[in-house]
Parts: C-alpha cells; sequence; structure tokens
C-alpha cells in the first residue's frame, strides 16, 4: 500500500513561490503570466470539470472528462478544476480523480486545482500528480454538516493537515467559502461570519478565497455588502467569486464584484452542475456568458470565446443536455 513516506518519489515536485506569495491575476502571455498586474484582466477559473460534472446522474466516461478539460485548455482557460479527491461514496462522479488528473494534457501556464477535503484526499492528490488543490469550508453550519459531514471548526482542523502537506511538497492552495449569500437550510448569512472564516482560511496559508453563492441566491446589493465586510480581512486581489445562477441573477453578482475590484471569477462550461448537498443548486453561471460579458465591458481574459461556444456545444453533445441559451456573439465585442 502506498505511504506518505514514499510521497516524494511518487510525485514530481516543482519548486514554488510560498503559497502566501502568490501575485495577482496578470495578463498571460504566450510564455505564462507577466509580472504587471492588469487591471482589466480577468482571470477566469473553469470549475465544469468538477463543479459541473460531479453533480452528472449518469457516470461520464473519463475519457469525455478529460477531453473536457483539455478542450477548455485549449480555449485559453488559465485555470481548469479538473476534479476532486473526496469519498466516492458521497461523489461517485469523482471517483476516477487519479485517472483523470494523470489523463489530461497539461498546457503550460495553465493550473489544474482539484479539491481536497482532508489529509486522505491530499495524499491522493499529490500521488495523482496534483500541482494545485482547494480545501472548501462553508459558511453555514448546515451545510458543512451536510456537505463535509462535520461542524465548520471540524472541517478548518480536518484542513490543517492537508496545509501541512501543501506546505511540505510547496502546492498552492485555493479555499472556498460556501454559503456566503445565503443557505437553503440555515436563510441568511451574515456578511461577518463569512468575513470571519475567509479571515481564517487566510491564515492558514490559502493564496486566495472563493466566494461561493451555492444556491444562486446573492443580489447585487447583497454582494456589495458581502464586500464590504471580506475586504478589509482579505485583500480583493486575493478574492474570487463563484456564483451560481439559479434565479438568473450571477451575471448581476459578477458585476458588482468586478465594480468592487474583484478579477477572479469561477464559472462552469454550459453552465454545467450545481451541488449534490444543496437542493436547489443549480449550474455555475455558463463560462461562455461571463467571457462575452467581460469582453463586451473592455475586459480581457486570454479565452478565445467562439472556441469556448464549441467546448461547450461539444459537452452539452456528449451529456445529451440541451444547450443553454447562446451567450452574445464575439464580433460585438470591443
Ligand atoms: C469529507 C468526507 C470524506 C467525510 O466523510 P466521512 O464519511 O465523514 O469520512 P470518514 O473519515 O468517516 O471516512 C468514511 C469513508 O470515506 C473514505 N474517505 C474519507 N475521505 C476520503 C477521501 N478524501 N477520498 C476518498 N475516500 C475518503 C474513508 O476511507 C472511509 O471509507 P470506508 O472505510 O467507509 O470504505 C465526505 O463528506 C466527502 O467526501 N464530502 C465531499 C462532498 C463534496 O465533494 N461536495 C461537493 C463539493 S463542495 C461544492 O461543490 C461547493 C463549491 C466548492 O463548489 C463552492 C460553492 O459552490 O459554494
Amino acid at each position: 500500500m502506498w505511504t506518505l513516506p514514499s510521497l516524494a518519489r511518487a510525485v514530481t515536485l516543482v519548486p514554488r513561490r510560498p503559497a502566501a506569495a502568490l501575485p495577482l491575476p496578470t495578463t498571460p502571455s504566450a510564455s505564462g503570466p507577466t509580472a504587471a498586474p492588469d487591471p482589466r484582466y480577468v482571470k477566469i477559473v473553469e470549475v465544469g470539470p468538477r463543479d459541473g460534472l460531479q453533480n452528472e446522474k449518469a457516470l461520464v466516461p473519463t475519457a469525455t472528462k478529460i477531453a473536457l478539460i483539455n478542450r477548455l485548455a485549449d480555449a485559453g482557460l488559465p485555470a481548469v478544476e479538473a476534479t476532486s479527491f473526496v469519498s466516492p461514496k458521497w461523489v461517485p462522479q469523482m471517483r476516477d480523480n487519479a485517472a483523470v488528473l494523470t489523463g489530461i494534457a497539461r498546457r503550460p501556464g495553465v493550473t489544474y486545482p482539484v479539491l481536497t477535503p482532508n489529509v486522505q484526499g491530499m495524499e491522493a492528490a499529490l500521488k495523482a500528480g496534483a500541482t494545485e488543490v482547494a480545501i472548501f469550508a462553508s459558511a453555514s453550519e448546515s451545510f458543512s454538516r451536510k456537505n463535509l459531514n462535520c461542524s465548520i471548526d471540524e472541517s478548518l482542523q480536518r484542513f490543517e493537515g492537508v496545509m501541512a502537506l501543501a506546505r511540505q511538497y510547496e502546492v498552492p492552495v485555493r479555499g472556498y467559502t460556501s454559503m456566503v449569500l445565503g443557505c437553503p437550510y440555515e436563510g441568511a448569512i451574515a456578511p461577518e461570519a463569512v468575513a470571519q472564516l475567509c479571515a481564517k482560511l487566510m491564515a492558514m496559508g490559502c493564496y486566495e478565497i472563493s466566494l461561493g453563492d451555492t444556491v444562486g441566491v446573492g443580489t447585487p446589493p447583497g454582494m456589495a455588502r458581502l464586500l464590504a465586510a471580506v475586504t478589509p480581512v482579505v485583500p480583493v486581489a486575493q478574492l474570487a467569486v463563484h456564483c451560481h445562477d439559479t434565479y438568473g441573477r450571477a451575471l448581476a453578482n459578477i458585476a458588482t464584484a468586478l465594480d468592487h475590484g474583484v478579477r477572479v471569477v469561477d464559472a462552469s462550461v454550459a453552465g454545467l452542475g450545481g451541488c449534490p448537498y444543496a437542493d436547489g443548486a443549480t449550474g455555475n453561471v455558463a463560462t461562455e456568458k461571463v467571457v462575452a460579458m467581460l469582453h463586451e465591458m473592455g475586459y480581457t481574459t486570454g479565452v478565445d470565446l467562439d472556441q469556448l461556444h464549441g467546448v461547450a456545444a461539444w459537452i452539452n453533445a456528449q451529456l445529451g443536455r440541451e444547450p443553454s441559451e447562446r451567450a452574445p456573439s464575439p464580433t460585438t465585442e470591443r
């Protein structure tokens, strides 16, 4: 059986900057990110292969997942969340995590984060060659128990073990905070409680916090109140927003976040997804809709919108899904 001391031999370790010193989002160049932060560049973190597919009822073939990830990277997405190393009893769709992560063709300059809820998941992720991971906490006690089978405090204790391994193997860690704008089990969530949790995740060593409107109940004023509470404790350059589109408000909420200086946006190609432990959660906002809006607003993303539409149509066909409403044509871009 594989044991921790064999880890150094099992994985190829790439020397990295300490996670806390990771740079702000920058415009990617042909050879990777440039040094100077560009205020008009918005980094899209594509979460479809994980957050999207985790909710599909029928098992998606591993080859389809790998092809999806490769196609998204080819379309210019700078970060493609590939899979999660969670219990296969809890999320069967992600049980081929190692095969997916080892099967993708890694494109230079693209990161492929994976979710790790505990040391067991982190060890498996490292063994499969993960070079970036994400831990995921909830601002709602009820959702924490449904999603992670433990309290918020217990989840943070588990993450300590993940962070220790991440430091040892120099793997950057992204932190998620879920249910930041409301919870189906608890209703309203206090922005101050979200801020406190985000501060704890930052103190543990996360380089960025993604604020999850897990069930899409947020509104632009709610997003503004949330960011007013969170930005004093987490610099806005280290915040991302992760908006589900349950009630069609995701783009408006993202636009509000952009107004407040957020420059990292999570999205899911074709609007795939939901959350298996959050009743009523539909997919993340569709990546093609976010990219179209950003380009119309004069932001750059490095994403080829036509190619991305092709990926959305392809994955819809693979999954037998009806295409969602097409986002504006790239011909209208500035
Ligand atoms: C955290 C646990 C594992 C606790 O689950 P548990 O049952 O309390 O764990 P346990 O430690 O008691 O172990 C029970 C069994 O699970 C196994 N196990 C334990 N850990 C692992 C692991 N890492 N990988 C593989 N197997 C694992 C362990 O080996 C054991 O196996 P058994 O002895 O019964 O055969 C479980 O609750 C779980 O897997 N939860 C994950 C749920 C999930 O993935 N939810 C979706 C992602 S979160 C999300 O989508 C929100 C987000 C991030 O997108 C942001 C937003 O929208 O807000």
